[in-house]
């Protein structure tokens, strides 16, 4: 099974690296492979030039074949290292370049499952380990061939020596197969805990987060729980190389004895000096070949479990599909549409029926967990109805693909990004393709964020100027201006913005709304007077639907009691 699965991982890293880099491939087994007879060479002029002197002769032609031969083995090693190095950092562009384009091509329904998070960030730990990956097959047969080499060389001596050389492959393999079969258990274990203490340090090193810690005094907290997962990882490694040690002792003194017994063999088969010389130096290269092999055998099986993962979460990512932006949409509605979490007691979203048409302004409001957020990701497909439909057009969006629905959207999130592009770059995202400097001038405007050059560059990290909050939640506004799609869903779009510009904000959106239609979710009343419809949620249902002025109007309604709570 080790054995199977260790050959699949080496012939897959074989196949990348004849696509990506096949003239290093190919350099780096010539060399090896010219590198890996060497020692059987060796062991047959040692004896000829041993027993020649014994003999009371002059063989130079021994002699000469002999220092070409050790002359050549460390030149051709240091080529051979630097060729298997260029072949690792080609691959390993490859395959960082080939994860970026398949998390550039996750869905938001995929990206809610934090499986595929945990798969994406093993993956990208995976791409060190896994660009090594295609010297390390060639590693082996190298050692292979030298030890077929000596086999043979020594085999023409004594036929036991021969064979018992060989055989000294065995506890090495042997025993790296058990290191290795531990250590695919025992790493998953590591990674997880390397996963939390990385994020326990990000938090300290992120200027946000590791202010507010800062601010608290409360950074030596984090760095204790930081610590805390680096040692509980440092002790399942430490367990590891542990075990490791002693399996690798046994093997190393399991070949000491059978090379021993091969030189034993050449004595007692009355092998001449010359011949005694040259198994001696033999066994020397051939350990040396049986450590390399048994390492790079060993990093083989010890990186399958990663490339397993690697692999699986490239291919299970679909081709990228293109999207287009629809610019206009007639009606979206969520009818009867109920939606329980994996593993929650009760459905964070009961039998919800609400709908929007073009030219309206809509908004959902309600407490903390009322289930708004749960809303917005139930219409732009994140989650999946348990029951119950999203009709766009009067269309069921299940019958859309992902691509198709999401062209439908420009959606603001309240944990919007900060991309710190420059500031042309970080609206272009806004919609496909290239985009002229005056289209994002004239986003920038409606989001009453026009000071700036489009060159400017943002975040004082890259020499740029820092922004403000609200200045950033402009940018983020600008993106939807300029995918200009048949429904914006904006979630708290003015909650950094100054009163001034919160009123600007809401005036555009409602002198500009026929275009489209507009979903608001807001907890601010205030931002709530220029709505069409509004939608009071509450633990998850519909408790109240009407104009700002129909709801206020009933002072014992969810509506009117939230707005007496946030002006009190
Ligand atoms: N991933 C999740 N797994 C389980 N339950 C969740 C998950 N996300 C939200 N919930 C639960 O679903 C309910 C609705 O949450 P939701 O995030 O939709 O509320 P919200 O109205 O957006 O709240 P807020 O105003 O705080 O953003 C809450 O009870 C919440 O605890």
């Amino acid at each position: 099974m080790v054995l199977r699965d260790a050959m699949r991982t080496a012939s897959n890293a074989l196949t990348d690296a004849v696509r990506v880099s096949p003239g290093w491939l190919v350099l780096c087994c010539l060399l090896v492979l010219v590198q890996s007879v060497l020692p059987g060479a060796q062991v047959l002029l040692i004896s000829q030039l041993v027993d020649g002197l014994a003999g009371g002769g002059r063989p130079w032609g021994a002699l000469v074949v002999l220092t070409v031969v050790v002359g050549l083995m460390y030149p051709l090693g240091q080529v051979a290292l630097a060729a298997g190095q260029r072949l690792t950092l080609w691959l390993k562009l490859h395959y960082r370049v080939e994860l970026a384009d398949a998390a550039a091509r996750l869905s938001p329904s995929r990206l809610a499952d934090p499986a595929v998070v945990t798969d994406l960030e093993a993956s990208q730990a995976a791409t060190e380990p896994l660009g090594q990956l295609a010297s390390r097959p060639v590693q082996v047969l190298g050692a292979a061939v030298t030890s077929a080499g000596l086999c043979t060389a020594i085999w023409s001596i004594n036929p036991l020596s021969g064979a018992l050389v060989l055989a000294a492959l065995v506890p090495t393999v042997f025993a790296f197969s058990l290191i290795s079969r531990m250590e695919s258990a025992g790493w998953p274990k590591v990674a997880e805990q390397d996963r939390r203490a990385a994020y326990a340090t990000e938090q300290l090193i992120r200027q946000r987060s590791g202010t507010e810690l800062a601010v608290l005094g409360s950074g030596a907290k984090v760095a204790a729980l930081a610590a805390r997962h680096r040692t509980a990882a440092t002790v399942v490694l430490d367990g590891m190389i542990a075990v490791a040690m002693w399996w690798e002792l046994a093997a190393a003194v399991a070949t000491a004895l059978l090379f021993g017994g091969a030189l034993a063999a050449l004595v007692l088969g009355g092998a001449s000096g010359g011949a005694a010389a040259a198994a001696v130096a033999g066994t020397i290269s051939g350990l040396n070949a049986i450590r390399l092999c048994g390492y790079a055998f060993g990093s083989i099986v010890t990186a399958t479990p990663q490339a397993r993962i690697y692999r699986r979460f490239v291919a299970s990512v679909p081709p990228a599909a293109p999207q287009t932006v629809v610019p206009v949409v007639e009606s979206v509605a969520l009818d009867n549409v109920t939606y329980r979490y994996p593993g929650a007691d009760r459905p964070a979203f009961s039998n919800v029926s609400l709908s929007a048409r073009r030219g309206e302004l809509v908004a959902l409001v309600g407490v903390n967990g009322a289930g708004k957020t749960t809303a917005v990701n139930l219409l732009v497909g994140g989650l999946t109805p348990c029951a119950g439909r999203i009709l766009i057009d009067g269309r069921d969006a299940a019958d859309l693909t992902e691509p198709e629905r999401l062209g439908h959207f420009g959606l603001l999130v309240q944990e919007f990004g900060r991309f710190e592009f420059t500031l042309r770059d970080a609206v272009a995202l806004g919609m496909p393709g290239d985009v002229p400097d005056d289209v994002i001038r004239t986003a920038l405007a409606a989001a009453h964020y026009d000071r700036l050059s489009p060159d400017t560059q943002l975040g004082q990290q890259w020499g740029g100027i820092g922004i403000s909050g609200g200045q950033w939640q402009r940018v983020a506004l600008a993106r939807i201006h300029l995918r200009n799609a048949g429904i914006w869903i904006l979630d708290e779009p003015t909650s950094a913005i100054d009163a001034e510009a919160e009123r600007d904000i809401f005036a555009g959106l409602q002198r500009t709304k026929q275009h489209r239609i507009t979903l608001v979710v807001s907890h601010r009343a205030s931002t709530l007077v220029e709505m069409d419809r509004i939608y009071v949620l509450d633990e998850g249902r519909v408790v109240q639907h009407g104009t700002y002025q129909q709801l206020i109007a009933d002072p014992a309604g969810r509506f009117a009691r939230l707005c007496a709570a946030q002006e009190g």
